[in-house]
């Protein structure tokens, strides 16, 4: 069997551990290395000639990406999951218990697993490189760090920044790896193993210490200021989690130990909640989407077919989604891009939004203005069709008038290349109808970004009856190049998204009709899980724009999709929502800093407060409309599978990841318990909540969307 581990000694007594898993892109860690790694422990502590250590990779641009999750995922009990983290613990314990200096030379990703291997050794060093990242990614996995990270991390950068570190995941750069402390030193990767040979030599006493700033200072000193920072955590945690994720007060509760009572203890302690952790549902769930998205990477998104380079982009339209899509465009895909916009005003826009958010990068030091300068050179503008001829890719967004956008399909075919993609970014208008204009319809495609483009990570890729597979396969190339997680959907009033979210808005807006106040409605569904609630977002997203679309959905999909008449009220009352400052909250300079309902709305509706129903039958009523319409979305085969529902409603809406997405979620709930409460609330409420005919078939047979 090919080896992971290769021990290279020299001749001046530093030896070189590489870690390289053969036929693998990245190296992971297995429970099979360990014997591999106390032979060459043994081995170590055995020659008098090793006087250092340096750890690398073998791989040209990773470190180590963490412990390998599809080995988490086998365990079958938490006795399996805890064996591995004890296993990890005794094997980083004697690294870290050796005589001699081991210094870890990092490049590329040091996450999870990776980083607690570097933690374990005496110093770190790490290169410049972009890709060079360094973080405790667990708690997106519903995990801790389990293999003493939640140890050993404090005691290096202090209880705060761990605990910043450890339950948000983030992923820390170079620069700023040497300012918290936890690298030693940063360099060129070209010098990387030459400089750790050399750190190696100079022993274990080479660490600065770490300066902390006073304030933390003052509260690590003693255990009752820390009881104040791990309180604090807790009730951050409380807030931001709503309860539905285990992992954070369990990464609170092994730091607290930990420092209290000794590293063994706080060991022990995060061995067993690590097990408990792999073993919970929640973790399941945040696994299922790694899983989900590795694989869909690998995807070209029609098969057989090959994307074409895309080396110029052009964008049509400079407001808030052509502004941000022509940012991530330059910013992320480094392509050029020439934003097209009727008004010099447009234009100015579309170059004041990308300056921005890169000028923020700028302030926060993640990148230097010559880079800012230099990405902003990619973006040009023209009110004409000048300087277009070469584009590979034109993605409209303007507002949503199918006459315009025929009138745009003609513009670029006459303007541009007889390969040119014409991408729509309509969120309601069927793509079909969009290509009825073009003399070449199978150039046309379907690409919906959500708001904040830069910050939201998905984009619905929609293939009308003749959209090529080369246009479909570049359209998600280029996605994919623009840093987002693309679904391929077929064509289709509302598309996925939009569709499934529709329903879920309007029955919210059939409980706020019934009387339910519109504070309680949004708690409800945060409580459930979602980042926030309906009425908030559709303050959000426009009162009116929601008011555009539901007639569209309701022509091509049926009465379910009828928003509520009395909403009409809010229209005739100017009422839109945040961009406005009138919609269901209070907005402008007068709002208070706590947001509140703006009461008046309830006259407008002629609602009668009512007693509040259970914060669980309110989430429960809106919920299950988006899980009952998500089938019928994949029994019309709009999308084209239960894991593209998955990524699509918590990339693009925010479903409780933890959850796993609407269909993971109808495995777990059984489908024949949903079709009961749908029956429940059609006798209730009426035939829009009539369960669909996959749902039934499926509550009848018990099948399941997954595998077990
Ligand atoms: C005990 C410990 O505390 C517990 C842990 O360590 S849990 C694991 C913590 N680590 C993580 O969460 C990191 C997960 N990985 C990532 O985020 C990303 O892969 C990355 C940022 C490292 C690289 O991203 P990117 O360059 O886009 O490459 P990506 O396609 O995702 O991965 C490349 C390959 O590595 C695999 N991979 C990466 N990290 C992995 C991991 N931790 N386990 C298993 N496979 C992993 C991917 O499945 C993929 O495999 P393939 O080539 O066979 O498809």
């Amino acid at each position: 069997m090919e080896k992971t581990f290769n021990l290279a000694r020299r001749d001046d007594g530093i030896a070189i551990l590489t870690m390289d898993v053969p036929g693998e892109t990245m190296n992971t860690l297995r429970a099979e290395f360990g014997p591999e790694i106390t032979e060459i422990l043994a081995e170590v502590k055995a020659d008098p000639s090793i006087t250092g250590l340096v750890v690398i990779s073998g791989k040209a641009d990773s470190f180590v990406a963490g412990a390998d999750i599809s080995m988490l995922a086998a365990c079958k009990s938490e006795a399996d999951a805890k064996a591995l983290s004890q296993q990890g613990h005794v094997l980083f314990s004697e690294l870290e218990g050796l005589s001699i200096p081991v210094v870890a030379a990092i490049n590329g990703a040091c996450l999870g697993g990776g980083l607690e291997l570097a933690l374990a050794c005496h110093l770190r060093i790490c290169s410049d490189d972009k890709k060079t990242m360094l973080g405790l990614p667990e708690v997106q996995l519903g995990l801790l760090p389990g293999t003493g990270g939640t140890q050993r991390l404090p005691r290096l950068v202090g209880i705060t920044t761990a605990l910043d570190m450890m339950l948000t995941g983030k992923q820390i750069r170079p620069k700023q790896a040497l300012k918290m402390g936890l690298v030693n030193d940063v360099v060129p990767n070209s010098i990387l193993l030459e400089t750790a040979i050399e750190l190696a030599k100079k022993g274990k006493k080479a660490a600065k210490p770490v300066v902390q700033s006073k304030i933390n200072q003052f509260l690590e000193s003693t255990s009752f200021t820390r009881d104040i920072i791990f309180d604090q955590a807790r009730k951050q945690v409380l807030k931001k989690t709503q309860g539905n994720y285990p992992a954070p007060a369990k990464i609170i509760d092994c730091v607290r130990q930990g420092m209290s009572k000794g590293v063994l203890k706080g060991l022990e302690v995060e061995a067993t909640h690590f097990a408990n952790l792999v073993m919970s549902k929640e973790s399941a769930a945040l696994r299922s989407l790694f899983f989900a998205t590795t694989e869909m990477k690998k995807e070209t998104g029609a098969e057989g077919a090959e994307p074409r380079e895309v080396k110029k982009v052009m964008v049509i339209g400079g407001g808030l989604m052509g502004g941000g899509i022509a940012s991530v465009t330059t910013t992320k895909a480094k392509i050029p891009v020439r934003v097209k916009d009727i008004s010099e005003q447009g234009l100015s826009n579309a170059l004041a939004y990308a300056y921005k958010l890169l000028d923020k990068g700028v302030k926060r030091r993640h990148m230097t203005p010559a880079v800012r300068d230099n990405i902003m050179s990619l973006m040009t503008t023209t009110t004409e069709y000048n300087g277009v001829k070469d584009a590979d890719i034109v993605v409209e967004a303007v507002f949503e008038d199918l006459a315009l956008k025929h009138q745009m399909v003609k513009d670029v075919e006459r303007e541009c290349g007889e390969n040119t993609i014409f991408a729509s970014n309509t969120s309601s208008l069927p793509i079909g109808q969009i290509a009825e204009a073009a003399s070449r319809p199978e150039n046309v495609i379907g690409l919906h970004y959500f708001s904040p483009v830069e910050k939201m990570p998905l984009v619905e890729v929609i293939a009308h009856k003749t959209t090529s597979p080369e246009t479909i396969a570049t359209t998600v190339a280029f996605a994919r190049k623009q840093g987002k997680t693309p679904i391929v959907v077929q064509d289709g009033a509302g598309f996925y998204v939009n569709r499934i979210l529709a329903l879920y808005m309007n029955e919210a807006a059939q409980l706020l009709l019934e009387g339910q106040r519109i504070e309680h409605i949004d708690s409800a569904l945060v409580k459930f899980g979602f980042p926030v609630g309906p009425m908030t977002l559709l303050d959000e997203v426009g009162i009116d724009v929601g008011a555009k679309i539901s007639p569209i959905l309701e022509k091509e999909l049926g009465d379910r999709f009828k928003a509520p008449a009395a909403f009409d009220k809010l229209l005739a009352d100017e009422r839109k929502g945040r961009k406005n400052g009138k919609g269901f909250y209070q907005y402008g300079p007068k709002a208070k800093k706590a947001k509140l309902v703006d009461e008046s709305v309830y006259k407008v509706l002629d609602i009668a407060i009512a007693s509040n129903k259970e914060a669980k039958e309110v989430a429960e009523r809106c919920t299950i409309q988006m899980l009952n319409e998500a089938v019928r979305c994949l029994e019309e085969g709009i999308i084209a599978s239960a894991r593209d529902g998955d990524i699509g409603a918590i990339f693009g809406i925010g479903f409780p990841p933890f959850l796993g997405g609407p269909f993971r979620y109808i495995d777990t709930l059984g489908a024949a318990n949903l079709v009961t409460t749908l029956h429940r609330y059609q006798t209730l409420y009426g035939d829009r909540f009539a369960p669909c005919d996959t749902l039934v078939n499926m509550a009848n047979d018990g099948s399941l969307f997954y595998k077990k």
